[in-house]
């Protein structure tokens, strides 16, 4: 497994200037996969046990971290992020928390997943950060409550143990629990604040949902699809076009540089499993000087099965939803969208029903990952 670095200490006192000159950071192996704690799939942070200087919710905001030097509130320095107020002792002779002290957060996962790797974000806390963080995950079918997810019966899995990290860093950890799970617990030891939290993970859907559901999109990253491998991310990642619901602005798809050669680019799809395709949606919403000129989608059935053209070279209009029905419906495990020469789409909907194999498969992953 690639070493990741780690983090630990203060960071120097802010001294003016751009806020994230001195911010510690490093490449993570596992931000290739989607963010199962997206706020647009439905992630959410439920409760904390404290956030008397900053709220909860401040964890799952997809931008980055923002630092104002002179904004205060009548609790003190406003800070982006979940912070909570400093733990202190029982007594004058034990003034310090004890090793046992601890702040959590109860995060709902906008999908159920498999996690490999975490962000544990402390941008811009530089003396408040947390000593250190544990992050545990369980898997509770349907929508429990705070309460029910703090009950004895629940079980917790450690995802991260009990780790130091460092003030404004990212602080990232490679996790390898072959599990599906649905919520976690992020505990700060003892006290302190955490910017961002980014959970990076493969989406494994509920097999009977979709058994009900019938016709899905099953490249939706929500029903378990994925974006494997593009030929360009210069401006957006590829796996914004398989998220939930309509793009709000250009950078919510998928756009890359310009071309100058004579080639095209691609996305390549894995899909929620086999899956009998009948029709396709090619959204170009908010790509107009820039969306792709022509689009063809194929598929294959199987890692090293042979690709089939189920969509041919068709021109696309910029900032429009395309619609098409295929004349025979189309099997395969995987996809691939080709655009000419370049630009960009904002979504791809590959509308069908798991077959038969698929369904078997997804079933067999669902059970084997404790679903
Ligand atoms: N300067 C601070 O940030 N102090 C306190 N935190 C906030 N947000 O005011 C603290 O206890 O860490």
């Amino acid at each position: 497994m690639t070493a990741i670095p780690s983090f630990t200490g203060d960071a120097n006192p802010y001294g003016g200037g751009d806020p994230y000159a001195d911010y510690r950071t490093a490449d993570f192996p596992f931000t290739q996969y989607a963010n199962l704690a997206d706020r647009q799939l439905g992630a959410g942070v439920i409760a904390a046990n404290d956030e008397f200087f900053a709220q909860r919710e401040n964890l799952l905001v997809p931008e980055r971290a923002e630092f104002d030097p002179e904004h205060f509130g009548h609790k003190g320095k406003i800070m982006d992020g979940w912070e909570t107020r400093r733990r202190r002792g029982a007594s004058a002779g034990h003034p310090w928390p004890t090793a046992e002290d601890h702040d959590w957060a109860l995060v709902r996962l906008g999908a159920p997943g498999v996690i490999r790797g975490i962000v544990v974000d402390t941008a811009h806390f530089r003396g408040n950060y947390p000593q250190a963080v544990s992050v545990e995950g369980t898997s509770v079918p349907g929508s429990p409550s705070p309460e029910e997810l703090l009950g004895d019966d629940v079980k917790w899995t450690t995802l991260v143990p009990r780790t130091p990290v460092g003030g404004h860093a990212a602080n990232g950890f490679s996790v390898s629990v072959e599990q599906r799970f649905t919520h976690l617990r992020v505990n700060q030891h003892p006290d302190g604040g955490i910017a961002r939290l980014r959970v990076y993970g493969e989406v494994v859907p509920d097999p009977e949902w979709l058994a009900t559901l019938g016709t899905f999109d099953v490249v939706a990253l929500e029903n378990g699809g994925q974006a494997e491998d593009a030929s360009n991310l210069f401006y957006s990642p590829a796996t914004n076009t398989i998220q939930p619901g309509r793009s709000r602005k250009m950078d919510d798809g998928w756009e890359t540089r310009r071309r100058r050669d004579q080639g095209n680019d691609w996305i390549r799809y894995r899909l929620a499993a086999q899956s009998r395709i009948r029709a396709i949606e090619i959204d170009t919403a908010y790509l107009k000087g820039n969306s792709a000129g022509w689009a063809s989608v194929s598929v294959q059935d199987g890692e090293n099965g042979d690709w089939h053209e189920i969509l041919p070279r068709t021109r696309l209009q910029p900032d429009t939803n395309h619609r098409f029905v295929l004349p025979t419906p189309a099997v395969g495990t995987h996809a691939r969208v080709d655009i000419y020469p370049d630009g960009g789409i904002s979504r791809l909907r590959l509308y069908g029903s798991l077959t038969d194999q698929g369904t078997a498969a997804l079933t067999a992953r669902h059970q084997e990952l404790g679903g």
